[in-house]
């Protein structure tokens, strides 16, 4: 049994729509294949994000995070505790991270009002390599109009039409991230992994990956963890936002990053992508999702409170 159903997007939409909406209730996660994100950038964004996280690390200190809310630039090893997010308390992450959001954003109000911070803050662009930026603004492009693909599946699958979502996503302030999971040079330390168990906090978001030695592992409803084979393939899971929005028939789940087996010397980098949608977007229990008898179960919230929220829960 595939616990981690595989989606080929080379079939048609509404017939993908019925997979996608059963493996979103069921496990929160999907696998695409034939999922048009060209090799060549995929490529190229690796071999540049190698090359960046090869440097000293006073060289990547000069595109430091500037300040903890924000999310951009680079953030160093043990800067970083996902479990935290669930109210958990345990070593570091195994990992440095360099990370960007939306760039050419148009100089008007809307990406500048107070309640526009920190979804469009500046990015922090590394000079070396001189590959980074323009192959991470490639990818930015192919991997977005994936997600609105996906966007597209996904109304469908709440018997939605396909372009429901289009206006609360047309100023999305999504995340792609570049994460180094390097090489332990001696033992972890007792609760260490390379991300600790935590769910996603945006919508949906999509992972590539280099590898899946100590690699990516998605809690099943019955406690167990399930391995998705994402080598080639994007790994596509809900997040905590969708969740609410779905009034909870679609599930974040829980996952994390394993450990490597003792010795293994190996870097394994992920290039996530974090889908968000515009931060003045009210989420309401969809239409579809309304129980028939009840109230939804949570209150409407925008997604800018709803990160400030969050935020604040995890940042002390
Ligand atoms: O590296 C991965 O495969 C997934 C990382 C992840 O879950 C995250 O950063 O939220
Ligand atoms: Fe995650």
């Amino acid at each position: 049994m595939t616990l981690i159903p595989v989606l080929d997007l080379a079939e048609e939409d509404k017939g993908l729509a019925l997979k996608l909406g059963a493996a979103f209730r069921d496990i929160g996660f999907v696998a695409l294949v034939n999922h048009g994100v060209p090799q060549a950038t995929i490529d190229t964004l690796y071999r540049s994000a190698h090359a960046f996280f090869d440097l000293p690390p006073e060289v990547k200190r000069q595109v430091a995070r500037p300040r903890p809310d924000q999310n951009r630039g680079y953030i160093a090893y043990g800067e970083e505790t996902l479990a935290r997010l669930s109210g958990r308390e345990t070593p570091p992450d195994h990992k440095e991270i360099f990370s960007i959001g939306p760039f050419d954003v148009p100089k008007e109000p809307y990406y500048q009002a107070p309640a526009a911070y920190p979804s469009f803050a500046p990015n922090l662009w590394p000079t070396v390599p001189p590959t980074l930026q323009p192959a991470m603004r490639a990818y930015w492009h192919a991997v977005t109009a994936l997600a609105r693909r996906v966007l597209g599946i996904s109304a469908l699958a709440l018997g939605l039409p396909a372009d429901y979502f289009a206006p609360f996503t047309d100023r999305h302030i999504s995340m792609l991230r570049l994460i180094c999971y390097p090489p332990y040079e001696s033992a972890p330390v007792d609760g260490q992994l390379r991300a600790g168990i935590h769910t996603d906090l945006n919508m949906l978001t999509f992972v590539h990956a280099d590898s899946d030695m100590g690699g990516l592992e998605v809690r099943t409803r019955d406690g167990t963890w399930a391995r998705p084979a994402t080598a080639g393939a994007y790994i596509v899971n809900v997040g905590d936002i969708l969740m609410r929005w779905t009034n909870d028939l679609w599930v974040s789940t829980p996952h994390r990053v394993a450990n490597p087996p003792t010795g293994w010397q190996q870097r394994r980098l992920s290039v996530p992508f974090f889908f968000q949608a515009n931060y003045d977007t009210t989420v309401e229990c969809l239409p579809s999702c309304r129980p028939a008898d009840r109230r939804p179960k949570y209150p409407p919230i925008s997604v800018g409170a709803y990160r400030a929220e969050r935020f604040a829960r995890t940042a002390s």
